[in-house]
């Protein structure tokens, strides 16, 4: 077969149907959950379209915090459709605290405890070619819905999440950079919405000294939720104290086909043994600067305390309260 330069995924190789004894594939996909029902019901629209991209094989789908079904949930409801082998992939961005402890460790539990299964734990979703071509998408969707503005008079603002993982962060910056070489802005700037510095309403401070005409402000995000909120609210903030810039809000990556391409192809890296993550600057492997300290340390999940304790939607669940300390020192 010859792989034509498109946007299609490639189709899995395994047939659906097996005879006794033979592999049968269950799919998982691990989403991160919110307090926030539309986050949830968006991530469940994700899921639903990977279950129609995928008719050969069992999908379901769970939450890492707040909302159900949480991930042991969905690798058991695998189980019990009858699949021999479980390919799970993270619907996540980049590979921070939750790709590289939480999810192995919710992974690694089920399949110690179910030693009849085989249990395959795909990488992140990762700086992907598709997923840039998605991120140009909704920046050009924000700019069609305003007045033209040459991308030379506009500043781009990628935010990331943010997190204590300094390789993860750095990937904000590249998906930045490439973004703005390959559409022609004349600047850009990268803020996170928590955790990582400089955070927006500090990020954006900086930009409108820098005086553009516009700011963008994209969420690098795949979901809505508490974060995004934050950070449009952080924009408006700021365009309400600089009415001398205009300052666009971009949708964020959401369920845009070449997401869903994404998630499918990190499936199928699974079935041709492509699982590792880029390792070279891992501050769990190597010595990182600032980092030193992260050097082999213990893969532990550590979200038994929000797991499937329910959304804003839910009563009588809020709780992120309990009596042991985590260490979680910053938002
Ligand atoms: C609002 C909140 C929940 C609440 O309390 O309601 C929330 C929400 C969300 N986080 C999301 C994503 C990620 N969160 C992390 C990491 C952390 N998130 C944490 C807290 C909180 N996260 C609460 C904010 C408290 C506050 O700021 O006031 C930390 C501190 C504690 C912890 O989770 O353990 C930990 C610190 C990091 C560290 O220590 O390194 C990573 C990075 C990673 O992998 O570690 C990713 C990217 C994954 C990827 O790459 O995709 C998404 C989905 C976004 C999307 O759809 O893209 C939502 C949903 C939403 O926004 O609602
Ligand atoms: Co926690």
């Amino acid at each position: 077969m010859t792989h034509a330069p498109t946007d299609e995924p490639a189709p899995l190789a395994i047939s659906p149907v097996v005879a006794p004894g033979e592999e049968r594939l269950g799919v998982m996909i691990c989403g991160h959950g919110s307090r926030d029902e539309a986050a949830v019901t968006e991530f469940n629209r994700l899921a639903a379209h990977l279950r129609a991209r995928l008719p050969e094989h069992a999908v379901e789908s769970g939450f890492l915090e707040f909302a159900r079904p949480i991930i042991r949930d969905g690798l058991d409801a695998l189980k019990a459709a009858g699949v021999t082998r479980i390919l799970a992939v993270p619907g996540m961005l980049f590979a921070a605290g939750h790709v590289k402890n939480d999810l192995p460790w919710e992974v690694n539990s089920f399949a110690a405890a179910n030693p009849d299964l085989t249990v395959d734990f795909g990488r992140e979703l990762g700086i992907d070619p598709k997923l840039l071509k998605a991120a140009r998408a909704r920046i050009e969707e924000a700019e069609a819905a305003a007045a033209a503005v040459d991308r030379a008079d506009t500043l781009l603002m990628v935010v990331g999440r943010g997190t204590n993982d300094p390789d993860a962060n750095g990937n904000i910056s590249k998906v930045a950079r490439m973004l703005w070489e390959g559409m022609g802005f004349g600047w850009a700037e990268v803020s996170f919405s928590g955790v990582a510095a400089p955070l927006v309403d500090a990020g954006l401070r900086h930009a409108v000294r820098l005086g553009y005409r516009r700011i963008i402000v994209f969420p690098y995000f795949l979901f809505t939720g508490v974060l995004v909120r934050r950070i449009y609210d952080w924009a408006d903030a700021a365009a309400a104290a600089h009415p001398e810039v205009e300052i666009l809000k971009a949708p964020y990556l959401n369920d845009h086909p070449l997401v869903i391409d994404s998630v499918v192809d990190r499936v199928a890296d699974i079935l041709a043994g492509e699982t590792a993550m880029n390792c070279q600057l891992c501050k769990y492997r190597e010595q990182v600067i600032g980092f030193e300290g992260a050097v082999g340390a213990a893969q532990a999940g550590h979200h038994h305390h929000v797991r499937g304790v329910g959304t804003d939607g839910d009563h009588g669940h809020h709780g992120h309260d309990h009596g042991h300390d985590h260490g979680h020192s910053r938002p």
